[in-house]
């Protein structure tokens, strides 16, 4: 969300931040109608002066006059009521269009209505050459008996996976390899519930756009998070913090669901894009900065590479688009991993600076060092989320008998060499 007077003052800037994220945005009436609400409460506060001051004045006033003051104090507050009621319908309007406005992409972002607009930043690491065709994830799961991804389907539909024996046990040990990782660069590890109420949604910014995406449990007035960032965001909602020694670094850990409404018939084979999957989060709340949020979101980036290249898989960074970047990025980096069977990198991470759209939501707010209240910095990135990560690991590592080697850094946690 935006800052009223950041809005009132640049106007046209937050129309072109509109028009480069496709975001349909009547900012005349945001201000206008904020404007009314404004002068309602003028009125509401002038009405209540006007009424306080006549019941002051009532006891010392002259018995004949007692009945008309009466009634002007009396006018006076039903006339507040009246404003006060209104206006409730209005600000709660108010607030909708502006959780609907964007955040101003920075001046680098590439310009484009999509993914196809977004730009390769850099290439990492030395595609495999093989010697032989690779196989797909899915093959090699099916000659190790790694996965049923078929009679799954009778049990819980299409786009779920369970997987068994060692590629069971790799999943379980690179969360826990992941988050160890995180937690040895400074983050605090934290699990936190999928189960998450419709409010921390909207302080996260998911709502109230993308409620397709979301699965709800309306018996218990909950909803299904498809991310820790949905919690993590919510945590310390209303809270004044102390960042003097440093942000709130967390590391979370959480199962992660996922509707995919708007991904009919897309990767529908495999581990690649399913209902529900685990995933370590990097999360940081920092001092509103520029320069800070930049530093942090380049560590973000960096310690997403650093599991990659302990894994041993080649990835690219993208530079994503403002059509492609969604409503409250500032900056965002995919880091996409080479994936052989398709011959083309998909997206495995997603590292995004906020500034200060989802703390404003979230109410997230600190003291800074001149003692003044703030609204803080929030930015996100992925550290690893399964079983996605499973689908370059398995198939840059493969042999052509379809065993599949692993990469150093895991053979400690997996007891050998060979997966
Ligand atoms: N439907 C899905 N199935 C499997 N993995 C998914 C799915 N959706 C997302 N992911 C994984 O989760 C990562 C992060 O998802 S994201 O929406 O891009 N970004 C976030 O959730 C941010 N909170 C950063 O993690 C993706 O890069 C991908 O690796």
């Amino acid at each position: 969300m935006l800052d009223l007077a950041f809005l009132r003052q640049n106007r046209d800037l937050v129309a072109r931040a509109a028009s480069q994220k496709n975001v349909a945005v009547d900012l005349d009436a945001i201000l206008a109608l904020e404007a009314e609400v404004r002068a309602n409460k003028t009125d509401i506060d002038r009405l209540r002066a006007e009424r306080n001051a006549i019941s002051a004045g009532f006891k010392t006033a002259a018995p004949e006059e007692k009945a008309e003051l009466g009634r002007r104090a009396k006018e006076a507050g039903a006339k507040a009521s009246e404003l006060e009621a209104g206006i409730a319908d209005k600000e709660a309007e108010l607030r909708d269009a502006l959780l609907r406005l964007p955040n101003i992409p920075w001046e680098g972002a590439p310009v484009g209505p999509d993914e196809n607009s977004n730009v390769v930043m850099r290439t990492e690491g030395k595609l495999p050459d093989f010697g032989f065709t690779p196989r797909d994830h899915v093959e090699l799961c099916e000659m190790n008996d790694w996965a049923d991804l078929g009679r799954i389907v009778q049990v819980s539909g299409s786009r779920q996976y369970c997987l068994k024996g060692r590629l069971a046990l790799l999943e379980a040990n690179l969360m826990a390899w992941a988050l160890g990782k995180i937690a040895a660069a400074g983050f605090t590890p934290i699990t936190v519930p999928a189960l998450v109420r419709e409010e921390a949604f909207v302080r996260q910014g998911q709502f109230p756009g993308h409620k397709e995406e979301t699965y709800q449990l309306p018996n218990d007035d909950l909803w299904l998070a498809g991310t820790a960032e949905v919690a993590l965001t919510s945590l310390h909602s209303g809270e004044i913090l102390d960042l003097s020694k440093g942000p709130v670094l967390y590391a979370g850990y959480s199962p992660c669901f996922r509707r995919e409404a708007g991904s009919a018939g897309r990767d529908v084979r495999g581990l690649l894009r399913v209902h529900q999957f685990a995933k370590v989060e990097q999360f940081v709340i920092c001092e509103a900065d520029e320069a800070v949020s930049a530093d942090w979101h380049a560590k973000l980036l960096g310690l997403a590479e650093a599991l990659l290249a302990d894994l041993e898989i080649p990835y690219q960074v993208i530079e994503t688009s403002t059509g492609d970047m969604g409503l409250g990025k500032f900056r965002m980096n995919d880091i996409e991993s080479w994936v052989p069977s398709l011959g083309k990198y998909r997206e495995t991470h997603s590292c995004s600076t906020l500034h200060d759209w989802q703390a404003r939501r979230a109410n997230l707010r600190y003291r800074d060092a001149e003692g003044k209240v703030r609204v803080a910095h929030t930015l996100n990135n992925t550290a690893l989320a399964s079983p996605r990560i499973l689908v370059p690991l398995l198939e840059n590592h493969q042999t052509e008998d379809g065993r599949v080697r692993l990469p150093k850094a895991l053979q400690g946690l997996m007891g050998g060499e060979w997966l």
